[in-house]
């Protein structure tokens, strides 16, 4: 058995080995101690005597996915090694198998998974950079599959935008080459790193797993361009995605075959957002909790399907620059928007399909069950209606839909009239083929009902024959059949029963006609959980056989799913058709925040308009006090474009977006400051990478840019980074910002124009009325919101009096203020602070000649008197 564990071991690599052995999965030695720290297991060990112990740790079988969930989370890989016959009938050692490594990034069971996320594995594979180009800028091809659905996409990047893209893509694992020596795995990233062979990554035995796992010739029909010589541009991606399928054929013995394209991703039909924009933004996951809930993606969710779910994150995450896309979409919607019957039909339909895409991929991957497939079949059932209700429809987007809902009506009929309406999850659990629908198994089932019939009988004729009254028949793994009489009965036995087990109040016995029965019972019984096991490997390779329909569907069911989510929000919540144009403008009217305009008490949030065009300015400075709403006005700005380019509709009465080809937002000090960079160097970073990548048709979003460093320092560059996005970039850029001064820029720049966010005054009270207006604001009104915030009023009276002084001084806009010191410090000693007060007070002075020996009682208490009172006279600190 030992032998047998080495070999597995041997196979698994560095997973943690879980092998079956009874009703208990155990691990051994490192494996073991792992385990029982990680899962608490108790630590136990063979061959105690001996000089080597063995550890071990061990649980119940029923336990594995609550365990391997732990394992997983807590960052380890698991391979399960199972029994592949049954024990009673294994001659000699039961033949073990590892059935799958489970990872991070190759999760399939449903207990393990959140319905509404992608579970991603992506693979990084680095080239060096063509000759006189800089490593920043060398060839990274990035691979990523979900292996519960079978997707599949890969793309070549620059360097640079390595972090960035797997932000997009999210991955639970990343497989890295080893010895890569320009790629290294990222401690501090949310993914788990596997370090791969770099073999895996050659490049022709990726091109020969591609074709032989994907079914085809060549690579180029999946649009890859790959030259004649074997190299060529998307080379690098053709590696990464090898190498992820080596790795998944390596851990899924059970077979890969829902894989069966893989999609080039091309940077530039979505639009880029680097990785701090995304988290800034929120778009999937809030920036104080990393979680899901109350992000952009959160609120906007109004699908009825996981598939659904998934997929709006994607288009979420990945918005298009194409306009017809973007049009095919935005079509969809509104046709949707405008027939709320057939919205609401659908949704409804929606409702009653289930995980398609999964449930192929636990098809494909041979873990799948009777209930499994009677899923597929319920949502088969849904599809007659959703396809008549999409048929004749304007919009091309639902035309296409309508074409890809294959209605598979020979493989429903067949698991509708197969299939019990209760079924199990394991096929092993028996009983959930229909009575009718195979003879053989009916009469197999007949012969077994009867014999337990004819057994029941068996108990009566007996109880009768020998005056037994609590007789009765039962049946255990060891004995089978029996009959047990107590003891009180023990005298009416007859002869002829056989004495097989001693109880402490019962005997149990045996009867050869008992045991002839129990034959046929027993043997009919086996016979026909083998039949429902045949029949059930049928029904799953006839759906196996529709895999390619069905994923179709599957996606066809998602995209359905997210159009009629995004006009179910325009619907109820009053959004509208953006109108999407080529030239670079932004024209809003009455904007609202998509996710304050819902988490917001109804009508609260107060709507904004935004205009930015060559003519009416590129650079929109946003000057007002604290807390009136800056940051979120250009944040508005920012998600209504983007959720115009992902095909939503936006929250406001009229919008025109021009199409944005990067989207850029330095808002806030972002959580980088646990990589050991301080908050104004990140903000350096963010802001260089804005510069240098941003073109004339970018979004740019600044948020107080210069704010980590002194005034001067900071204005100093607000105002060069200004000119320059104005001068050289000429994006469309709202800039927020608390330097007034930089309002003169408008003078002198032609596309630069003034807002600022509306306040009123009133009984020395400010009142945010959250309202952007044209022209700059001359008040910061931060000493306002020092004393909402709760700030002593002592250091709010005194923040108030120096504002006074720097406001009345007249001066240049770089000279450095002269604060006057306090009016309470009417000594005109310019007052020394140390740590324990002021250190040259002329009390001190007074204090350290007197000889406190020469005092009376009295002389002492006066001379304190009068200390004090010249002390409260010289200054009130003290008091
Ligand atoms: N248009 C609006 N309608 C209603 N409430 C709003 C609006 N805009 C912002 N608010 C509310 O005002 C508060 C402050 O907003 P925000 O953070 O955008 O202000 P700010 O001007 O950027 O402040 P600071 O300069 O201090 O960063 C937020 O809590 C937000 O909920």
């Amino acid at each position: 058995m030992m032998r047998q564990y080495y070999e597995a071991k041997e196979a698994c690599g560095d997973a943690l080995l879980l092998i079956r052995m009874g009703d208990f999965y155990e691990l051994f030695h490192e494996d073991a101690k792992t385990a029982a720290r990680v899962l608490g297991l108790t630590l136990t060990s063979r061959d105690k005597d001996s000089d080597n112990p063995t550890a071990m740790a061990g649980f119940p079988h029923h336990q594995l996915d609550a365990y391997l969930r732990k394992l997983i989370m807590a960052g380890y890989r698991a391979a399960v090694c199972e029994q592949m016959e049954d024990p009673k009938q294994a001659k000699g050692l039961v033949r073990r198998e590892i059935t799958r490594i489970v990872s991070a990034g190759t999760l399939t069971d449903e207990e393990l998974l959140d319905p509404r996320e992608a579970n991603y594995l992506a693979c990084v594979f680095s080239v060096s950079p063509r000759r006189g180009d800089s490593d920043q800028n060398a060839p990274v091809g990035i691979a990523w599959a979900e292996l519960s659905s079978g997707r599949f996409e890969a793309g070549v990047f620059p360097r640079h935008r390595l972090e960035d893209e797997l932000e997009r893509i999210g991955p639970a694992e990343v497989l890295y080459r080893e010895d890569d020596p320009r790629i290294s795995p990222d401690t501090t990233a949310p993914w788990s790193a596997t370090m791969r062979p770099a073999w895996t990554f050659a490049v022709d035995s990726s091109k020969e797993i591609l074709c032989r796992l994907l079914n085809v010739h060549n690579l180029e029909g999946f649009g890859f361009q790959l030259d004649a010589d074997g190299g060529g541009e998307d080379l690098p991606a053709i590696r990464a995605a090898g190498a992820i399928l080596a790795y998944l054929e390596e851990t899924q013995p059970g077979g890969l075959d829902h894989f069966d394209s893989l999609s080039a991703h091309r940077r530039s039909t979505v639009v880029q957002i680097d990785a701090s924009t995304r988290r800034s933004l929120e778009l999937t996951r809030t920036l104080r909790t990393a979680s899901r809930d109350g992000s952009l993606l959160d609120v906007l969710d109004h699908t009825q399907t996981p598939m659904g779910a998934r997929l709006l994150a994607d288009w979420l995450s990945a918005p298009l620059v194409d306009e017809a896309s973007i049009a095919q979409r935005h079509d969809a919607v509104e046709e949707l928007v405008n027939e709320a019957k057939l919205r609401a039909a659908i949704r409804a339909t929606l409702k009653n399909t289930f995980d398609l895409s999964r449930l192929l991929g636990r098809i494909a991957t041979a873990r799948t069950g009777p209930r499994d497939l009677q899923q597929v079949a319920r949502t088969l059932a849904s599809l007659p209606a959703l396809k008549a209700k999409l048929t004749a429809r304007q919009s091309q987007f639902l035309q296409a839909l309508e074409g890809q809902l294959h209605l598979c009506p020979d493989l429903r009929g067949k698991l509708e009239a197969a299939l019990t309406d209760e079924c199990p999850l394991s096929a092993a659990d028996g009983n959930f083929i229909r009575t009718g629908y195979d003879s053989e198994l009916d009469s197999l089932r007949d012969l077994a009902r009867g014999g337990k019939e004819w057994i029941a009988s068996y108990q009566a004729t007996q109880m009768e024959e020998t005056g037994i009254p609590n007789l009765k028949v039962g049946f255990n793994r060891v004995f089978g059949y029996y009959l047990e009489v107590s003891r009180a009965h023990q005298d009416k036995v007859p002869a002829s029963f056989i004495r097989k087990q001693t109880l402490k109040n019962a005997e149990r016995y045996i009867t050869p006609e008992l045991k002839e029965y129990e034959e046929k019972v027993l043997a009919a019984d086996e016979k026909a959980q083998a039949r429902e096991q045949s029949i059930f490997l049928e029904l799953r390779t006839e759906t196996h056989d529709a895999l390619r329909l069905l994923q179709q569907v599957g996606t066809a069911l998602a995209n359905l799913d997210v159009v009629a989510s995004l006009a179910e929000l325009a619907a109820t919540r009053n959004w509208v058709r953006p109108v999407i144009t080529e030239d670079s403008v932004l024209e809003i009217v009455e904007g609202r925040h998509p996710v304050l305009d819902i988490t917001m008490p109804q009508g609260e949030f107060v709507p904004n308009d935004c205009q930015a065009s060559p003519e009416h300015g590129m650079v929109l400075l946003i000057t007002g006090p604290n807390m009136a709403g800056k940051s979120t006005y250009i944040r508005q700005v920012a998600l209504l474009t983007l959720l115009a380019q992902a095909g939503s509709f936006v929250p406001a009465t009229r919008a025109t977006i021009g199409l944005t080809d990067r989207i850029f937002a330095r808002v806030g000090a972002s959580d980088e400051l646990s990589r050991g960079q301080s908050t104004f160097m990140v903000e350096m970073v963010e802001t260089a990478r804005i510069l240098n990548t941003a073109t004339s048709r970018s979004l740019v979003i600044l948020d107080e840019i210069g704010r980590g460093t002194s005034t001067y320092d900071g204005l100093s560059l607000a105002w060069a980074i200004t000119e320059h996005l104005h001068e050289q970039i000429g994006a469309r850029t709202l800039f927020a910002t608390h330097y007034h001064e930089l309002t003169e820029l408008a003078d002198s720049l032609p596309r630069v124009s003034n807002y600022n966010v509306a306040v009123r005054e009133w009984d020395d009270q400010v009142v945010f009325l959250h309202r952007i207006v044209a022209g700059g604001a001359d008040k910061s009104y931060g000493i306002h919101v020092a004393r909402l915030a709760g700030v002593p009023a002592a250091v709010n009276e005194r923040a108030k009096d120096i504002l006074a002084q720097l406001e009345s001084n007249d001066r240049d806009q770089f000279d450095r203020p002269a604060i006057a010191p306090r009016e309470t410090n009417k000594s005109n000693t310019p007052l020394q602070l140390t740590l324990f007060g002021f250190a040259d007070h002329p009390l001190l002075d007074e204090l350290k000649k007197l000889n406190v020996d020469d005092l009376t009682p009295l002389q002492a208490l006066n001379y304190l008197k009068a200390a004090q009172e010249k002390l409260i006279e010289t200054t009130s600190v003290s008091s």
